[in-house]
């Protein structure tokens, strides 16, 4: 077979590509936009090592990743599976050993500490699980969200005691917005969790981020409770177009949102995809769909369930069809095809 690497181009009508048509190709590729260009999150093949005692722990190993702008989603995997690392490195608090990393166009391995401190004052803003992370206990719900608008002075709120007065009009329409406004003047301990963890999403919005991160955010509270959290994501994403990433175990926080990335051993491995349909009845219901996520060299993890199955390990069979790519266990593929 020839193909594009033996260097030379066949003659016109051999099915061979001309030496134009090489160069076309070549320039197709420089000019095609890079991964993620329209994406307000892109990590492409990221990797994060941590060495302890000099053993090496491959938190990341190459994880692909795009959320659009204006998204809600949830990222699941197991306990281990490098979800946390993931987010501490988009919130600009951890920096990845490889690999790129993009939030709103920042690159987030090549930031100077100035940058990276403006970068988690601005872009980003996020909740924790643990409710005290989120808030200073000695500020009232509403001093807390206009902390953030103080600290990065933004001339948007003018000027002297104007800004003042306008950034504390926005944190009092944040806590509205949340449906805590009730708590403007109380201070955390005078606040129930999920009161808690209403106010803490509005100090990550008070600089209007360009994304909003959240690392189990329900975990410490009771599912009544944590529907209501939910809730308060849906509405930031729908009433102010907020992007909202969630890590979660939480199957009805994870089964609500449009999107769900699950991460296993430190990449991204599937993603189910929900919409609403409606069937001949005008009936509504939630259509939800499980894809393996395939990466950029052509990489898919198959379910583990999938490979258990059919004991498949090491080596597989493939195979181009028409529509569609066959998967066979190694001793299945070696067995010759009875129809041949
Ligand atoms: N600072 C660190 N030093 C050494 N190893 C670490 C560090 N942080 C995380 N790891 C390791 O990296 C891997 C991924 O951890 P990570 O906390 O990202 O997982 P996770 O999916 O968030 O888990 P969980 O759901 O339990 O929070 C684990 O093996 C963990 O032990």
């Amino acid at each position: 077979m020839s193909t594009a690497t033996d260097g030379q181009a066949g003659a016109p009508g051999s099915g061979d590509p001309t030496l134009e048509e090489l160069r076309g190709r070549v320039s197709a590729e420089r000019d095609r936009p890079a991964y993620g260009h329209d994406a307000v999150i892109a990590c492409d093949r990221l990797v994060r090592i941590f060495s302890t005692d000099g053993v090496e722990v491959q938190a990341l190993q190459g994880l692909d990743l795009t959320v659009a702008r204006g998204e809600l989603m949830a990222l699941v995997g197991a306990s281990g599976s490098g979800k946390s690392t993931l987010l501490q490195i988009l919130a600009g608090l951890d920096v990845p050993t490889a690999g790129r990393a993009a939030v709103d166009g920042r690159d987030l391995l090549g930031m100077s500490g100035k940058e990276r401190l403006g970068y988690r004052r601005e872009v980003v803003g996020f909740v924790w699980q643990q409710t005290a992370r989120n808030l200073l206990p000695f500020l009232t719900a509403r001093q807390n969200v206009a902390l953030p608008m103080q600290l990065t002075g933004s001339g948007e709120h003018g000027r002297g005691r104007g800004r003042k007065r306008a950034q504390g009009a926005r944190a009092a329409e944040l806590l509205d917005l949340l449906g805590v406004g009730y708590c403007m003047d109380r201070r955390p301990g005078q606040l129930s969790g999920g009161e808690q963890q209403r106010v803490a999403i509005a100090v990550a919005l008070a600089n209007q981020p360009s994304v909003v991160l959240a690392d189990e955010p329900t975990g410490e509270l009771d599912s009544e409770t944590g529907a209501q959290i939910f809730e308060a994501f849906r509405t930031v994403n729908r009433e102010l177009g907020a992007t909202v990433v969630i890590v979660t175990h939480d199957l009805m926080v994870a089964g609500e949102v449009r999107r769900t990335v699950a991460i296993r051993d430190g990449r991204t491995s599937s993603e189910v995809l929900r919409r609403l349909a409606t069937d001949e009845h005008g009936e509504e219901s939630v259509e939800e769909r499980e894809y393996a996520v395939l990466d950029r060299t052509g990489r898919v993890q198959l379910p583990r369930q999938f490979l258990e199955a059919l004991g498949m390990e090491h080596r597989v069979g493939v195979s181009l069809e028409p529509d569609h790519v066959g998967v066979w266990p190694e001793h299945a593929a070696e067995q010759p095809d009875p129809a041949e």
